[in-house]
């Protein structure tokens, strides 16, 4: 943190501006908030986040080595096992993803509008809650809501739902216990919500997470839902879109393993035309594609539902089916059918819409 102003891999012109408001060091700049430094420097918020942001990656390596020295590969195991898994409640969706949404990693989940992404998230707010003597983590959730489109009614519907099915699976004192303390009250009030309404808000919130998980250690999921509504409107400086998201998603994997919980992004469709055929593919770009641990593709075929496990580190692709219910996030009743997750994701027929 002893660095000087002009050592730091900023543009030109912000380095001036940081210089002449009197910030000489790094140190000087590393406590600020985004708005606070936006003032004192006369530079923009996008500006601000940014210089906020590249100083904390630059802390983060060395604290990193120092942490990660004399760690093995079978600590790091034994470590990566002790962490779990959020099940989905749709068991087909959680064999694919070898135990349910990973804690410590980030996962991607992308699709078509209403196929059902933030049922999965909200599903996930809810499961994570799930007490560890029914199998669950028994952790709390925030919820970065960048659309709007978090309905608190839709996750009161689903935590009822947990409740009466963890209350089928009561056996012994100890989870008959439990169940006096896991209400639908009780799910709601472990869920943290945040509004993010342009990009700015969502790094300015994002850098201070670090702060707000210290407060609530016992935080195991974030969603951000979603990722690319933020970044995909009013923004004409691609590279700079770049180098924002590159260093968005470079901190959430930090969050993910230092503070030992799940990341999950939700990220929209779009076409892009190859050879005279268009496809639908994740937005945000190519390079994007390599920010999460894994990616979850949600799409249609017909008027099935189907998850496409896309790219994981140690699961293997495939695909299943799975359907929205009044409780959530469910298996289907049809037989499963296993399909190649390259295919072309098709949109939604809207025939709910046309009944
Ligand atoms: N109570 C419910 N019972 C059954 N299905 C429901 C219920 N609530 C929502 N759904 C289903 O979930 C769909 C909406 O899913 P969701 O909101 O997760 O879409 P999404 O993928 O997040 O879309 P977008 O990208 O537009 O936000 C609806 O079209 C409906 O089919």
């Amino acid at each position: 943190m002893h660095r000087t102003v002009p050592s730091l891999p900023l543009a030109p012109s912000v380095k001036v501006k940081l210089i002449n408001a009197g910030f000489q060091v790094a140190s000087d700049l590393i406590d600020m908030r985004p708005l606070q430094l936006c003032k004192e420097a006369g530079i923009s918020q996008e500006e601000a986040v940014e210089v906020l942001q590249m100083l904390r990656d630059d802390a983060q390596p060395h604290q990193q080595r120092a942490a990660t020295e004399s760690v093995t590969a079978l600590d790091l195991l034994h470590q990566e096992q002790s962490l779990g898994s959020i099940v989905t409640f749709c068991s087909g969706l959680d064999n694919v993803l070898g135990g349910g949404v990973p804690v410590g990693k980030t996962t991607e989940i992308c699709g078509a509008p209403g196929v059902g992404k933030t049922q999965l998230c909200m599903q996930l707010a809810v499961d994570v809650q799930i007490p560890v003597c029914f199998g669950g983590l028994g952790g709390k959730a925030l919820y970065v809501d960048t659309e709007g489109s978090f309905l608190v009614q839709r996750v009161a519907d689903m935590a009822k739902a947990a409740v009466q099915h963890c209350t089928l699976l009561a056996e012994d004192t100890e989870q008959k216990q439990a169940l006096e303390e896991l209400t639908v009250e009780k799910i709601l009030s472990n869920l943290f919500l945040v509004r993010c309404h342009d990009y700015v808000e969502l790094l300015a919130e994002v850098y201070l997470l670090p702060d707000f998980l210290s407060e609530h250690p016992e935080v195991r999921l974030i969603v951000i839902d979603s990722i690319a509504f933020p970044f995909r409107h009013d923004f004409e400086d691609l590279s700079q879109r770049t180098r924002l998201l590159n260093g968005l998603a470079q901190q959430l994997i930090q969050l993910a393993t230092q503070h030992s919980l799940a990341v999950v992004l939700t990220n929209q469709m779009t076409t892009r035309v190859s050879n005279g055929q268009s496809k639908l593919v994740p937005a945000l770009g190519e390079s994007w594609g390599h920010a999460a641990t894994q990616r979850l593709i949600l799409h249609w075929e017909g008027l099935r539902r189907l998850a496409s496990l896309y790219k994981s580190p140690s699961q293997m692709e495939a695909t299943i089916q799975y359907q929205i219910t009044v409780q959530g996030f469910r298996d289907a009743t049809d037989e499963p059918r296993h399909a190649s997750p390259s295919e072309n994701y098709s949109k939604r027929p809207r025939m709910e819409d046309l009944s």
